[in-house]
């Protein structure tokens, strides 16, 4: 499958919330949408899954435009919305079942429902209330009414928000095994989720892409701007101020017994500090601050 946006722009209003976004995204693909609140994820998500019409551009599904054939893309698509709401009456099972129906599942659609049900591990929860699951449970059956279709294209914003280590893993793996013949996109505020699963970062910003690429590609962009200073006495922030020329950003700060250790990214990081390699956190941040400072 091959998706390819076009010169896409949205605008609510006065809000510019997406300015000429221009991607090809080639299967399989496992990819992170990162940025800060506001960004643009959703609205872009929502228009690749053809539940908002863009204010401009295009889009094409190997090759056919989204607005001539949406059945082309319903039928490969699986898509786990922000706010998704479940019948919390239904029984797993019983839901899965009838988003099985509406998705026109007609052959084989209990054996749809028991796949999808195996992959999210909710085999002892399937004849149980979707009232009486955990949060990590709910967002389980999310999933599986997102993949009951085996989707080729599948999409989910902000899967893992609230659930615990544990079933934050448990999601990972299950996106990542899937993403080996599919698309996979994800939009996240973790960091952590992209770094462990993603071959493909998308940072977007302000409705505009800062970078797309490979995760290490952006800490190769952030090498020679990440360092650390151990500054000792009274006013340490003023001192780290007028050490650092220019914009920067603190990514960590560690109390240490002589003072206080900060961690911090800028674009012309002074001598005075040791430089480290970035973590994929720092790189999004570097990214960020360059974007900005480009962007002004
Ligand atoms: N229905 C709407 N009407 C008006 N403005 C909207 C609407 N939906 C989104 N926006 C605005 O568009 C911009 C992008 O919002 P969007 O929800 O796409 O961001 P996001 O990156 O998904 O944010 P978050 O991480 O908080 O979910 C924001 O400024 C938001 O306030």
């Amino acid at each position: 499958m091959n998706i390819k946006l076009e010169n896409i722009s949205k605008r609510y209003k006065s809000i510019k919330a997406l300015e000429n976004i221009n991607l090809s995204i080639d299967s399989p693909a496992m990819i992170g949408f990162v940025g800060p609140n506001g960004a643009g994820k959703s609205t872009l998500m929502k228009i690749l899954v053809g539940q908002l019409l863009p204010t401009n551009g295009s889009i094409t599904i190997d090759g056919i435009p989204l607005n001539k054939n949406e059945r082309y893309l319903k039928e490969r698509l699986g898509y786990l919305p922000q706010d998704f709401g479940l019948y919390e009456e239904l029984k797993v099972d019983e839901f899965l079942d009838y988003i099985a129906s509406l998705k026109g599942i007609k052959k084989n659609k209990s054996e749809a429902v028991d796949r999808a049900i195996s992959m999210t591990s909710l085999k002892e929860k399937r004849k149980y209330k979707i009232r009486t699951l955990s949060g990590g449970q709910k967002q389980r059956v999310g999933i599986a009414q997102a993949i009951l279709n085996n989707p080729e294209l599948l999409i989910v914003d902000e899967p893992t928000v609230g659930l615990d280590p544990e079933e934050r893993i448990r999601f990972r793996n299950l996106f990542s095994e899937g993403s080996k013949d599919r698309i996979v996109i994800l939009s996240t505020h973790i960091i952590e989720d992209v770094e462990s699963i993603c071959n493909s970062i998308i940072v977007l910003n302000k409705g505009k892409i800062f970078f797309v690429g490979e995760p290490n590609e952006l800490i190769k962009e952030a090498l020679e701007h990440v360092g650390t200073i151990e500054i000792e006495g009274n006013e340490r922030e003023k001192i780290l101020k007028s050490e650092v020329k220019g914009e920067f950003k603190i990514t960590s700060t560690v109390i240490t017994p002589k003072g206080t250790k900060y961690r911090i990214v800028s674009e012309k990081l002074p001598s005075s500090f040791d430089k480290i390699t970035p973590s994929l956190e720092d790189a999004y941040i570097y990214c960020m601050l360059k974007g900005e400072t480009e962007n002004e």
